[in-house]
Formats: structure tokens, C-alpha cells, sequence
């Protein structure tokens, strides 16, 4: 949710608790706070992070807060957004805005066996895949933060079926050819273009059961009888027409979103400020629900694309600046390769995506 949204709920007198979070790591290896028996959500873990204050923004409050809490200066780490989100506990309203910073190796030699933190709290260093896996009490609101934390560096997308036009069987030519470029383990945005490619999509699951696939919300996969490659689709893609299609319905809530996916969560396609827009209303619209999250926003095109010649490439600044927007965390896509990962971070983005140069 924006803060103009959390400022809204103020004046219908309900408080929102605006709250900087710093989802602080190493490499594989995250930093968790406990929070005391009598705070708010006592005796759970915790990212390290507190209140902005009402002069702050919420960096400043992160890079505060973390000194306080931990005695760390991250004032020149990368601070790189993970989202915004609006959470009601009953007894107090919170909308977390989360940030995920990298330290260095030089900083986690010197706090890697911190065991308190300057305000006398434990503090623990915790592998990723045990926190992602739940092995850690969080409050309820940081369950679509360890969401967000899933998304990898890098996502490949796959040539559309008519690349492959030329070919006597393009289905089959199709799955083949990504059976043999998609890089191990890789998560594939399955961005056919086709009516009619879910068996495509299927051929190339089972031959490759190592990737974890993101495939169009009207593909018929669900149906997929083959439960293994109904386990390896972890996310549906809403295109940006089919975003704003869905949420210019008047009835928004209970019929335009019931034709999204409801099993699991959504990555869509954006490529301006009223379709972020539209999509921050959509995850909130889930969030309120409790139904899976919108894990990303694909923002296209950062430079130019072959695949869209005729699309103007946004450019890193206005890149950023529409990337700074969103509520959920922000691909960078169109033009760019994996080694742009660290400028993209620069610029916001928790990952970076594409075909060719994604491909081996
Ligand atoms: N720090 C932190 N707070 C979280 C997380 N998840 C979550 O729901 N919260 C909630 C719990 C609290 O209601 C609120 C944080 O407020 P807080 O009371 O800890 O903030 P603070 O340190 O500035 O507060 P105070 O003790 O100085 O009053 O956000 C999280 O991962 N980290």
C-alpha cells in the first residue's frame, strides 16, 4: 500500500503504524531479531527495523534504526526496495516498507557473531533456506515479505512459440530448444504468446524438472495432470492489458480479480505509473483477502529490445523513478543481460530478466 493509502486510513481515524524494515543478509545468511514479551508481536523473530519517525523518510529511518538496533552503518550499502505492505493485527495497523541490504564481507566479519543487539535484544544470523522454509515464528505480515525474498537475481524468458514459425512441429521445436538453453535450476517466465501452448509448456516441465515456471494466468496449466510439473509452476503472469482489463471492471473486488489465479501468487507486466498503480491495488486486494501475493512487477522495456523494436526503451532514471512506485518488488526487463544485476540493484531492482542473453 502507498503512503498517501496509509495516510487515508489515518483520516478515517484508524492509525497506521508506519514501520522502516531492513531485511539484512550476506550472501545466504540473514540477520533476525527476537522481539521482547512485551512488545507488540512479542516473542516472535523480526527483521531489524522500527518506526519512521514523522520528519523521516523511510531510508532514513532504516539506516537509524539499524544503527540503534544492531550498531551497523549501512549508510553505504545499497538499500534496494522490496515493498510496501499494509497489514492489520486487530490491535494495531502497520504498513511495513521493506528493504532488503546487502552487507559486506568486511561488515559481516565484524557482526557475524553478534548475539545482542545495542538494545539488549537477541540477534541471530539464520540461513535463508530454513527462514524461507518457516523455521523462524515471524509476525503474520512477514509471510509475503519471505515471498518476496523467493525471487531469484536472475529470470529467463522463453522466445515466443512463433520464433520457431519456421519449423515443421513449432510446439515441440519450442520445448526442445529450452530444454537445451535454460540454464540449471532457472526460474522461466513461459511467455509463449500462443493460445493453445499448454502442452508445450508441459513437455518442456518434464524435461526439465529442475526450473520452476511462471506461466500466463489463462494457461489452463492448473489442470495439469501431472502433479509434479503443477508443483514446478510457482507463479501466474498477468500481461499489463490484462492487469488493467481486470481492475477498470466497476465490481473490482469480487468479479474482475475472481478471473486471476487465487492458488497462487502473480507476477505481472508494467509499463507505466497507472498500471503500477493497478497493481499495487491488486496485491492489496489479495493481501486483504489472504490469498498469494503479487511477488513482482516485470518493468519494461529498460532498454531497447529486439523482441519490441518499436517500444521507446524507458532508460534507468525513468526506470527507477516508476520502479520506486510499486509496492512489491521490480524485474528489471527488455535489453538487458545477468552481469547488469548490480546496476540494476542501483536503480531498485531486485532482479533482472530477458531472453537471449539469459539463455546458454
Ligand atoms: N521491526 C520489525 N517490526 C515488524 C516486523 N514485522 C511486523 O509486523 N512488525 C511490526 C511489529 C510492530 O507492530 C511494528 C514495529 O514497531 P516497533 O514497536 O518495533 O518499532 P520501534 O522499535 O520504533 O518501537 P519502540 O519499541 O521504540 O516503541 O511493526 C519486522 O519484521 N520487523
Amino acid at each position: 500500500m502507498s503512503v498517501e493509502q496509509s495516510t487515508s486510513i489515518k483520516n478515517n481515524s484508524i492509525t497506521t503504524v508506519n514501520v522502516a524494515v531492513a531485511v539484512i543478509h550476506y550472501q545466504n545468511q540473514y540477520l533476525l531479531g527476537f522481539r521482547g514479551t512485551s512488545q507488540h508481536q512479542g516473542n516472535r523473530y523480526e527483521f531489524v527495523g522500527g518506526k519512521i519517525d514523522a520528519h523521516e523518510t523511510a531510508k532514513q529511518a532504516l539506516i537509524r534504526e539499524v544503527a540503534e538496533e544492531t550498531g551497523i552503518n549501512i549508510d553505504n550499502n545499497t538499500a534496494v526496495k522490496l515493498g510496501r505492505l499494509h497489514h492489520d493485527y486487530g490491535d494495531k495497523q502497520v504498513c511495513l516498507q521493506v528493504y532488503r541490504i546487502e552487507v559486506t564481507a568486511q561488515q559481516y566479519a565484524q557482526y557475524k557473531n553478534l548475539s545482542y543487539g545495542l538494545e539488549g535484544q537477541k540477534l541471530t544470523w539464520v540461513e535463508k533456506a530454513k527462514l524461507l522454509a518457516g523455521h523462524y515464528d515471524l509476525p503474520a505480515a512477514n509471510k509475503t515479505i519471505l515471498t518476496w525474498l523467493q525471487l531469484p537475481a536472475h529470470i529467463t524468458v522463453t522466445y515466443p512459440l512463433a520464433h520457431f514459425s519456421d519449423s515443421s512441429n513449432p510446439m515441440t521445436a519450442w520445448s526442445q530448444y529450452h530444454h537445451e538453453h535454460i540454464a540449471a535450476d532457472a526460474w522461466v517466465y513461459m511467455r509463449t504468446k500462443a493460445a493453445g501452448a499448454e502442452n508445450s509448456i508441459k513437455q518442456l516441465l518434464q524435461l526439465r524438472p529442475d526450473i520452476q515456471a511462471i506461466t500466463p494466468d489463462n494457461l489452463d496449466t492448473d489442470k495439469a495432470d501431472n502433479a509434479v510439473i503443477s508443483r514446478q509452476i510457482i507463479a501466474k503472469h498477468l500481461t499489463q492489458t490484462q492487469l488493467m482489463q481486470r481492475s477498470s471492471s466497476d465490481a473490482k473486488e469480487s468479479m474482475s480479480y475472481s478471473a486471476v489465479s487465487t492458488s497462487l501468487p502473480l507476477i505481472v507486466s508494467c509499463h507505466n505509473a497507472d498500471s503500477i498503480n493497478a497493481a499495487n491495488q491488486l496485491a492489496y486486494a489479495r493481501l486483504q483477502q489472504q490469498l498469494p501475493p503479487v511477488i513482482g512487477i516485470f518493468l519494461a522495456p529498460v532498454e531497447y529490445t529486439q523482441t519490441h523494436p518499436d517500444t521507446p526503451p524507458l532508460g534507468w532514471q525513468a526506470w527507477s523513478k516508476l520502479a520506486a512506485l510499486a509496492d512489491m518488488p521490480v524485474i528489471g526487463l527488455g535489453g538487458l543481460s545477468p552481469m547488469m544485476y548490480q546496476q540494476a540493484m542501483l536503480h531498485g531492482a531486485v532482479a533482472v530478466a530477458g531472453i537471449r542473453q539469459f539463455l546458454k
